[in-house]
């Protein structure tokens, strides 16, 4: 049995989703998470990005144990030198770093000859060599390069020091059969090919980056790359839960598998979505809601006389639960924490007791507390170091059906002052936001609007994601409240306070000494 390394990239290209913005407690219970379900490499951002990105790979590095973190950089002594301040604290630091190799990022992105585009590339590989004990070395857009010039450039960052070789279809432009022929004919052209790791980092724009990450197993590669959910720039990356279930459930074909806690799926899964508020749609293969579900009579009637008729995979092999526990307004402490602990969080006794105090605040509006509802809770009320700078004080929506609906909200700046300002609109929500907007007095445009409900039941939560764009920036919020207007209006103050503080930490790019 082959065993494939898992890159996950969730923390660096699967941020790369359009309006996802993580912060810092965020990433680090992702990273946490991610440690748990056994990934062998986190890579958790691009330090020379931002302060804010400098900093959060910095503290995945410091609380990783088991699992190596990397730092992606441009060929650039400044990008790799920020990689190294922020990962050079970690159990096994690396560098990921790359430069594009195909016609026409060359050509037209980087206005570089191919000569030269080798000279960057090895001169940049040679300096990190005297800083990491490991290099990842990437060919940007491979899949679209010459594979002559792939082996020349290959060949010589290898001899420069690189001993992870990764060839990523960046556009999603390749398919299985080609992906797998690339990989062979790199193993077969490149002399010192044997020095290196070969890796596989695929995207969906058509489709096909778990099938493309598979076949590129099939062809010797023993590193995949990819994200939790798929997520990622544009249509996303490969799904590593579906490669990696793939090659569990088809031991027999790929002879091949990974180190992962599969169990630990589902939870990972979960955490990601609601943090980054990409929702899983039901039928997406092994964490979709109705992965599981089987509807018409003839599947339920093989089902019940035997599983394995229409299940190719355990519920349990991924940990999806069908029976969760539930909780009430009559549950303990005890019990409370020991549900925090089965959802997968580590929390200090002071958080157990505050969170204590809002789920017996909610127990006493919702009959039944689920898994789902403490998770939301948890996700509102504890990943957040980010600093409010407007917070919801009281409001107020009058609607009729003969009336024009109008909203009065109430909220309290950075400063402490008071801001009280009354509009209408077309709809509740309509009137909700167009005082918020007055409220903050800029020009705020609403990107995305979804609301879900969390769990179940007449008296299941409201989940609310925005997406704002507000002095060119455009970021996502989120709201959790028994009420949809109230879970509105906190998911919109959320998107907005995340923008004032994006706002802060991109205002200095950092500089390395
Ligand atoms: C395929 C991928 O996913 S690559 C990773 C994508 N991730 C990101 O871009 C992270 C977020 N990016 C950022 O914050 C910014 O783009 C920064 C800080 C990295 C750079 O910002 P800026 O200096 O303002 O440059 P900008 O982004 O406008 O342009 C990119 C520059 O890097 C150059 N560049 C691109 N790739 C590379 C590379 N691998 N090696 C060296 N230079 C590169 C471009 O040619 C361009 O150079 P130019 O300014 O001389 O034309
Ligand atoms: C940096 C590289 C690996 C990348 O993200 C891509 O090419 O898609």
């Amino acid at each position: 049995m082959r065993k494939i390394n898992i890159f996950d990239t969730t923390l660096r290209d699967g941020e790369q989703s359009a309006g996802v913005n993580l912060n810092l407690h965020e990433k680090l219970e992702i990273a946490r998470q991610l440690e748990r379900l056994n990934v062998d490499i986190i890579e958790a951002g691009f330090p020379a990005a931002s302060k804010g990105d400098f900093e959060s790979v910095k503290q995945v590095a410091n609380i990783i144990k088991n699992a190596s973190v990397v730092g992606l950089a441009r060929s650039k002594q400044s990008d790799i030198d920020a990689v190294w301040e922020a990962v050079k604290g970690g159990v096994s630091p690396r560098l990921h770093t790359f430069i594009a190799t195909s016609p026409v990022h060359m050509k037209y992105k980087l206005k570089q000859t191919p000569e030269e585009v080798i000279e960057t590339a090895v001169s940049s590989v040679k300096y990190a060599a005297k800083l990491f004990p490991t290099i990842q070395w990437s060919a940007e857009d491979a899949c679209r390069s010459d594979y002559d010039f792939l082996v020349k450039i290959i060949t010589k960052v290898i001899d420069a020091g690189a001993s992870v070789i990764n060839l990523p279809d960046t556009v999603g432009y390749i398919n299985p059969k080609e992906y797998g022929q690339m990989f062979a004919y790199i193993q077969e052209h490149v002399p010192n090919i044997h020095k290196a790791v070969l890796s596989a980092h695929c995207h969906d724009d058509l489709g096909m980056a778990v099938s493309n990450s598979l076949a590129a197993i099939e062809n010797g590669v023993t590193q995949i790359e990819g994200t939790i959910n798929g997520i990622g720039e544009r249509a996303g990356n490969a799904s590593l839960e579906e490669v990696a279930v793939a090659l569990h459930i088809r031991q027999d074909y790929y002879q091949a598998n990974t180190r992962l806690k599969l169990d630990e799926i589902k939870r990972t899964s979960d955490l990601v979505s609601k943090l980054t508020g990409m929702v899983i749609p039901p039928n997406k293969a092994i964490v979709g809601k109705n992965a599981f579900a089987h509807e018409s009579g003839i599947h339920q009637d093989g089902v019940l006389k035997e599983k394995t008729t229409y299940e190719i995979i355990s519920p349990d092999l991924v940990g999806v639960k069908s029976n969760s526990m539930v909780l009430g307004k009559h549950s303990g402490r005890h019990a409370f924490r020991t549900h925090l602990v089965e959802l997968g969080y580590q929390l200090e006794e002071d958080d157990v007791n505050r969170l204590f105090v809002l789920f017996k605040e909610l127990a006493d509006k919702k009959k039944e507390i689920t898994e789902e509802d403490i998770s939301a809770l948890l996700v509102e009320q504890q990943l957040t170091n980010d600093e409010d700078y407007f917070v919801l004080t009281a409001l107020q929506v009058q609607y009729g059906t003969n009336q024009v609906p109008t909203a009065t909200i109430t909220l309290t700046n950075a400063d402490g002052e008071t801001i009280q300002e009354a509009a209408t609109g077309a709809g509740s929500v309509e009137a909700l936001y167009n005082t918020l907007e007055r409220c903050i007095a800029a020009p705020i445009v609403l990107e995305d609007y979804r609301i879900q409900s969390v769990g179940a039941g007449r008296d299941a939560l409201a989940q609310v994601y925005v997406k704002v764009e507000l002095d060119g920036i455009v970021s996502s919020g989120r709201g959790t409240a028994q009420d949809v207007l109230e879970a509105s209006a906190k998911a919109y103050i959320n998107a907005v306070n995340r923008v004032y503080n994006i706002k802060n930490s991109n205002q200095e790019k950092i500089s390395i000494s």
